[in-house]
């Protein structure tokens, strides 16, 4: 984009991933521009965007490589002048962004619970000895391991249908998703579930949020993001990208992490490490000041890290 605003001749192009979650979470991006500068819908361009992670549909996540999977060929685009904002599931963003990007506008966050997915049961605990469970996040499947030794676990990828159809075809009896993502594609109903407490599965570090990054030099496109801009939402991932940071979050581990206001103008984060295979989960909860945000995030990610044994990153 050049110049003030955007228009009909010179749209605004937001580039996005093409998976129903990311196009709805595109369009509500687009819409809350719309009514934040009274501008048109045509003054939008949403532009999809093919990634690593939407081509590769047959083999294991961490195997293609991990955090930036679904992200990189966003940010190519962005630096090359083809899109003007990229629009992401913060839950998938690495901690770091290349040079000349920065991600620094958040959408009001959605529901950070992940969600009990099953044809047959209502939650973990309920699911008989042995029942297969499919999942594809390293955190649920360690997660799940931890409470419930007893399960098996199989990979588990694709879109919301394709994960209800496997579990038509038994390929597993129970899955997980996020509330977030359910919840933006309207298919609460549509889907049997349960909300998970965040004391039973901490979410993943950002669940829920969107993200909006942009060119760091593009001060026409700053001043357009800033008022859709939740500061809430912002002081919340200063807190819980800190924390992954300081675990280097790119690393195999399973990680969780929670930011919450604690209603008394102060910050509680909750972490959690768990070995791969569930034999061993470590958890800290740190509280303060709202400004202190970030710094809580790095002293937990130092309190479970000294606390973690020299192989529990390895294994
Ligand atoms: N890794 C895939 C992914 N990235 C973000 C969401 C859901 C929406 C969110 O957490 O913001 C999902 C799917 C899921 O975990 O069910």
């Amino acid at each position: 984009m050049q110049g003030l605003h955007p228009s009909e001749k010179h749209p605004l192009r937001i580039g996005t991933r093409g998976s129903p979650l990311a196009l709805a979470q595109a369009r509500e991006t687009r819409a809350r521009l719309m009514a934040a500068h009274d501008l048109p819908e045509a003054a939008f361009e949403i532009v999809v965007i093919k990634t690593t992670g939407d081509r590769v549909l047959d083999r294991p996540l961490g195997e293609i490589g991990g955090k930036g999977l679904f992200t990189r060929e966003i940010e190519d685009a962005m630096l090359d002048g083809s899109i003007d904002i990229a629009v992401h599931s913060m839950k998938d963003m690495p901690v770091d962004q290349p040079d000349g990007l920065v991600l620094d506008c958040y959408l009001p966050r959605e529901d950070v619970r992940d969600a009990f997915v099953s044809l047959a049961w209502g939650g973990i605990d309920a699911l008989p000895q042995g029942a297969v469970v499919g999942t594809s996040s390293l955190r649920r499947r360690a997660q799940l391991k931890h409470r419930r030794p007893d399960l098996q676990v199989v990979e588990f990828r694709g879109n919301v249908q394709t994960r209800l159809r496997k579990l038509g075809d038994g390929v597993a009896v129970a899955t997980f998703l996020a509330m977030a993502g359910l919840t933006r594609l309207g298919m609460l109903r549509d889907v049997p579930h349960n909300p998970i407490a965040t004391d039973d599965m901490l979410p993943a570090v950002a669940q829920g949020a969107i993200g909006i990054e942009r060119r760091a030099d593009d001060a026409a496109v700053a001043a357009l993001l800033s008022p859709i801009h939740d500061t809430d939402t912002g002081h919340r991932m200063a807190a819980e990208r800190a924390f992954l940071r300081g675990l280097d979050g790119s690393c195999q581990t399973p990680i969780g992490g929670l930011a919450e206001f604690d209603g008394k103008g102060g910050i509680r984060l909750r972490g959690e490490i768990i070995r791969p295979d569930g034999s061993e989960s470590l958890t800290h909860e740190i509280s303060g000041p709202i400004a202190d945000a970030a710094a809580m995030g790095a002293a937990a990610a130092e309190a479970l890290r000294s606390r973690a044994s020299a192989d529990f990153f390895a294994s």
